[in-house]
């Protein structure tokens, strides 16, 4: 029988070592990361959050699930809910529908930067088994970490001229990392040794198995920039499940992972039972200059203290694209998964861009950078309230000669908060198109995150997408299914999905500074349909308002 599954959370500041450097972190219930949550299909789950930071407010995201009848659950600041003030307590409630490996972040400002996350497990209905077999399980919620404030971070992307965040000190497996020494330093001459018992909050998490078992490994990312490679010594990786969806089983020695994706591996622990292995998670598709995170595989009864005969797996070269692709490119669905539809109602493209706005960088979409209104979207459009946001859709399309591998000819953008509306089920394809940066011959990945639905990855290509040539090629008999994708640079990435999830969703980068920067569209379906929407979650902004009229319902 389905249960509910009852949290009360404090969010907090707090000091915190996650890398041995002293620092604050957002923490939950004294945690860090949080605590996390495991249900099964069908179970509701019950967060009480109460705000206790002084001086802002924040949200939570439950990142994958697709809150079906509760979009207001969602935690997105500026679209599902107002943020919780100082102080406040707001009830999430949503039902966990798919099994999968999910997890949760802040979703207000750079909250996710500053550590507001954890991991959130769905297991099949009770008496229900994977269709797969595993005797033993280890999670993994990956993240990086800065030792700048991510005040400080904020204020540098927000300010004439930009001052770019860099890239990550430090690689945390679990919310644990090491700064400025190595627990591998045996095998590099030069890298200092780390003088760690155990027991510090930036002493490794230690991945304990038996010997001759196949272990289920739950890896997710919810890194701010840094796109990951995960390899473990001496094993090989079988890649069952993606984003919570089960694909097609594939062998690997090593999978990339992007900030906002998750994947399930089975591992067989059947090497030499005497010895440990190095876990290996090093920095791909940025220029690297972060060491990797490090962590061992333990087979018990060994000591942990006894370390691998062979030095941890080398990453692959960060530049090397076409090996990235070689992974991407051979996730597919399961036969039993469910297929996307035939034809597609709409087809909106999306051209990624670096422009600027007065001086200050931003980035855009079809050359609209994305501000976030002071009302949530959710509220604003269930109550009709016009001057909640831009009435006025963005645009659909681009300049069909637009050069995507030069910089922008003209770099200036334009701000907005328009919205995509889309007919309640209707089919939607989206080609996401990359493009040259700012500076000459210079383009980055990009994973996009979508809130509210699964999409259908139809397929990937370089250059620039065209109807006629790419059209008819895409993958409509095993896409797999995910809610993020990464577009390669000056390339693009086509996903199919169904609208018929009554609410406002965002769209997004997941990188947390390109978001910021304003990366993102919001789509919505189907409002008029959406149930009641708490109180707590409309009072800010013209929803405030109207409830402050009308207090036991606002009018529709
Ligand atoms: O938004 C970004 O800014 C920097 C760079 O373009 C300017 O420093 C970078 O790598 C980004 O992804």
């Amino acid at each position: 029988l389905p249960k509910i599954k009852h949290y009360k959370w404090e969010v907090e500041y707090m000091f915190w070592s996650p890398d041995c450097v002293e620092n604050i972190v957002m923490g939950i219930n004294g945690q860090f990361p949080g605590p996390t949550i495991r249900a099964n299909v069908g179970d509701t789950v019950v967060v009480e959050l109460t705000n206790k930071l002084h001086t802002e407010g924040v949200v939570i995201h439950w990142h994958g699930i697709l809150q079906r009848g509760s979009p207001w659950a969602d935690g997105t600041a500026s679209i599902s809910q107002c943020a919780i003030n100082p102080g406040e307590t707001f009830t999430y409630r949503f039902v966990v529908d798919k099994a999968g490996t999910f997890f949760y972040h802040g979703h207000l400002g750079m909250q996710r930067s500053a550590g507001l996350y954890g991991s959130l497990i769905v297991d099949p209905e009770e008496g229900k088994n994977e269709p797969f077999h595993y005797d033993e399980e280890i999670n993994l919620l990956l993240s990086d970490w800065w030792h700048q404030s991510v005040h400080k971070q904020e204020v540098g992307l927000s300010s004439n001229p930009m001052r770019w965040i860099g890239e990550p000190q430090t690689i945390l497996i679990n919310g644990r990392g090491q700064f400025n020494c190595s627990i591998a330093a045996k095998y590099h001459s030069g890298s200092k040794p780390c003088a760690l018992k155990g027991g510090e909050q930036c002493a490794p998490f230690i991945m304990h198995v038996h010997p001759n078992k196949t272990v289920r490994i739950r890896i997710s990312s919810t890194t701010a920039l840094a796109s990951l490679n995960f390899a473990i010594g001496n094993h090989q990786l079988l890649v069952v499940e993606a984003d919570g969806n089960y694909v097609q089983p594939f062998r690997t020695s090593d999978i990339d992972i992007y900030s906002g994706e998750s994947y399930s591996v089975l591992i067989t622990t059947d090497q030499n039972p005497s010895e440990n292995y190095w876990v290996s998670i090093g920095v791909r598709a940025r220029r690297p200059n972060t060491p990797p995170g490090l962590t061992l595989l333990n087979y018990l009864p060994n000591s942990p203290a006894k370390l691998p005969i062979l030095p941890p797996p080398e990453t692959p070269d960060w530049e090397d694209f076409d090996r990235s692709k070689n992974f991407t490119f051979r996730i597919f669905s399961t036969m039993s998964s469910p297929k996307p539809p035939t034809r597609f109602d709409r087809r909106i493209f999306l051209l990624n861009t670096q422009n600027r706005l007065n001086g200050f960088t931003k980035w855009a979409i079809n050359n609209v950078s994305l501000a976030l209104p002071p009302t949530p979207y959710l509220g604003a459009m269930k109550y009709r309230l016009k001057t909640a946001f831009n009435q006025n859709p963005p645009p659909e399309n681009f300049p069909s000669n637009y050069s995507i591998d030069i910089p922008p000819p003209n770099p200036n953008t334009t701000i907005g908060n328009g919205v995509y509306r889309f007919k309640l089920g209707e089919t939607v394809d989206v080609i996401l198109q990359n493009a040259n940066m700012l500076n000459p011959n210079t383009s980055e990945i990009h994973p996009w995150h979508l809130h509210g639905h699964d999409f259908w990855v139809l397929g990937y290509g370089d250059g620039k997408f065209s109807t006629a040539v790419h059209g008819r090629k895409l993958n409509l008999k095993n896409p797999p299914l995910r809610n993020t994708v990464v577009i390669f640079p000056n390339g693009w990435t086509a996903i199919r999905f169904v609208a018929d999830n009554p609410g406002v969703w965002a769209f997004h980068c997941h990188i947390e500074p390109h978001l910021h920067m304003g990366m993102g569209v919001v789509f919505a379906e189907g409002v008029e349909k959406v149930g009641r929407i708490p109180k707590k979650a409309l009072a800010c902004g013209v929803t405030a308002k109207a409830l402050m009229k009308n207090p036991i319902n606002p009018k529709p």
